[in-house]
């Protein structure tokens, strides 16, 4: 391992990291600072949680001349909630530096980023939308960026921001250091990404797979209609410090939260189409713990750094073997451990082969839980509740009350009945979940509801639903829908 301090790390930029905790670089770290302090153009690619925004942001830093208040380092990130997320990051690396990181995103009030920008932030953190809008109205000026960033690179590229990366970097001096981040880089993106790079340096942190070996990863064959039972049986057995349910549509974001709440969970949904003030709140309010389970489309798939995270449910298998990487790496961050549990449909067993082989990891097989094993998992979690309790030795307050209790009942029926007491009670409130097709490799375009352009030239060709019905075994549908999986990334 190596210190910061070997990388050729400043000392502001050194206090900073270790008043944030980090003692040792991580791997991508390690390689990238003193590449990209050389000023080479950069192409990174490590696992989800691994560090990677330090890794772009301490090289940004360092070349920042902290007096001249213009905007010298622009960073993109393809959603708001990301560009709000890497902007605190950069601010507490580079606070003794008196380097300031300003974000700017749709839905925020234009008047107000205008004013903010006046204020001379050194680094921009935009998403690509707005930072156009800025670009077109003449009122951001980007013509002294020295260093330009693509956090989740293959994510902008892949669904048609190209053009409007492409327009973004061209209002930057040409002499610019670019440097392009994410966890996966799918040939054809990287490609399209060498193009507007000078001969780059690739990084690609060597791991067997894709994704980091601390998530378990876990699948559940299930039908359709009894995904929410089986969710709410898992959430009462595993009872996640904090969760995330990926869906497919909003729609679903929307009934599967609604059937949560009614079930007596403190969840609340994300997606696109809500106000910008309240996807803020929602995540807010996920990070501090006054929800425990958020429900989301894609749009919470990338880069979102929330502690505390111990369980990741794909309520329907994204499409992607890319947004499935992405998902699921919203646990297991900075060492941590975490679980992800995938819920798919018979049908789409081919798809799930097709997954593990792009990301090269297996799920393991769970069997559904049935009810009782979720009562005897909620029970389970209440003995746990009481037994670190007993470990706390401070129960003398109790045992004058604990004793007349005893002596009228026996010991059984009073524990009985404090279980009884503190375990959630289980509704059985009949919720209703619309059906969508199973992902299918002739499906649809991917939904994603983060500002895709029409103009998307990646698309699948096909009808819905036809690759699904596919009545192949196991391995034919697995082959046919990787098959496909690749024409699509050469279409
Ligand atoms: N050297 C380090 N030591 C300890 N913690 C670190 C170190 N570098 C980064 N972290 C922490 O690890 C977490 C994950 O970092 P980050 O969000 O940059 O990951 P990432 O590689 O960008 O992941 P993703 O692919 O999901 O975007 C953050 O909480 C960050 O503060
Ligand atoms: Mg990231």
């Amino acid at each position: 391992m190596t210190t910061f301090k070997e990388l050729g790390v400043s000392t502001p930029i050194m206090k900073a990291l270790e008043k944030m905790g980090f003692e040792e670089s991580t791997p991508i770290q390690a390689e990238t600072i003193p590449l990209a302090m050389q000023g080479n153009d950069v192409i990174g690619q490590a696992q989800t949680g691994t560090g990677k925004t330090a890794a772009f942001g301490i090289p940004m830093i360092e070349k920042i001349d902290p007096k001249e208040r213009k905007i010298q380092g622009l960073i993109v990130a393809p959603t708001r909630e990301l560009a709000v997320q890497v902007a605190e990051e950069i601010n507490r690396l580079a606070k003794f530096k008196g380097v300031r990181a300003l974000s700017i995103y749709g839905g925020q009030h234009m008047e107000r980023q205008i004013r903010a920008l006046k204020d001379g932030p050194h680094i921009v953190v935009a998403t690509p939308g707005r930072l156009l809008d800025h670009m077109r109205r003449k009122t951001i000026r980007i013509n002294m960026v020295q260093t330009a960033v693509l956090d989740e690179a293959d994510e902008m590229l892949n669904m048609g921001f190209i053009d409007d990366i492409r327009d973004i970097l061209k209002g930057i001096p040409e002499e610019r250091q670019t440097l392009l981040f994410s966890a996966t880089m799918p040939k054809e993106i990287r490609d399209i990404a060498t193009n507007l790079m000078k001969s780059p340096k690739e990084i690609k942190v060597k791991a067997k797979e894709m994704t980091v070996e601390n998530i378990d990863q876990y699948f559940i064959e299930i039908p359709e209609k009894f995904k929410f039972d089986t969710l709410n049986n898992h959430l009462d057995i595993n009872a996640p410090e904090l969760a995330i349910i990926f869906s497919r549509t909003k729609k679903r974001v929307d009934e599967i939260t609604e059937g949560l709440q009614a079930r007596g969970f403190r969840a609340e949904g994300t997606h696109g189409d809500l106000t910008q003030g309240k996807r803020t709140s929602v995540l807010s309010k996920f990070k501090s713990g006054r929800i425990d389970v958020l429900v989301a489309t894609d749009v919470a798939a990338r880069g979102l750094d929330i502690s505390g995270v111990t369980h990741v449910y794909n309520f329907d298998i994204p499409q992607d073997p890319e947004s499935y990487v992405h998902r699921i790496g919203r646990t297991g961050r900075a060492g941590k451990t975490g679980e992800a549990i995938s819920f798919i449909t018979p049908r789409e067993i081919g798809h799930l082969k097709s997954i593990e082989k792009v990301t090269k990891s297996k799920m393991k097989r769970l069997m559904p839980p049935t009810n009782q094993d979720a009562q005897r998992g909620q029970q389970q979690v209440t003995v746990d509740k009481l037994t670190k309790t007993i470990e706390q030795k401070d129960l003398q307050a109790y045992h004058e009350t604990a004793n007349g209790l005893l002596q009228e009942n026996d010991s059984i029926t009073v524990i009985a009945a404090a279980l009884k007491l503190l375990t959630k009670e289980r509704r059985d409130t009949p919720v209703r979940i619309s059906s969508v097709a199973p992902i299918s490799v002739k499906g649809p375009n991917r939904s994603k509801d983060n500002n895709r352009r029409p103009n998307n030239k990646r698309h699948y060709s096909g009808q819905r639903g036809q690759g699904g019905r596919n009545q192949g075994g196991r391995n034919q549908g697995g082959r046919n829908r990787k098959g496909n999986y690749q024409k699509r990334r050469n279409d």
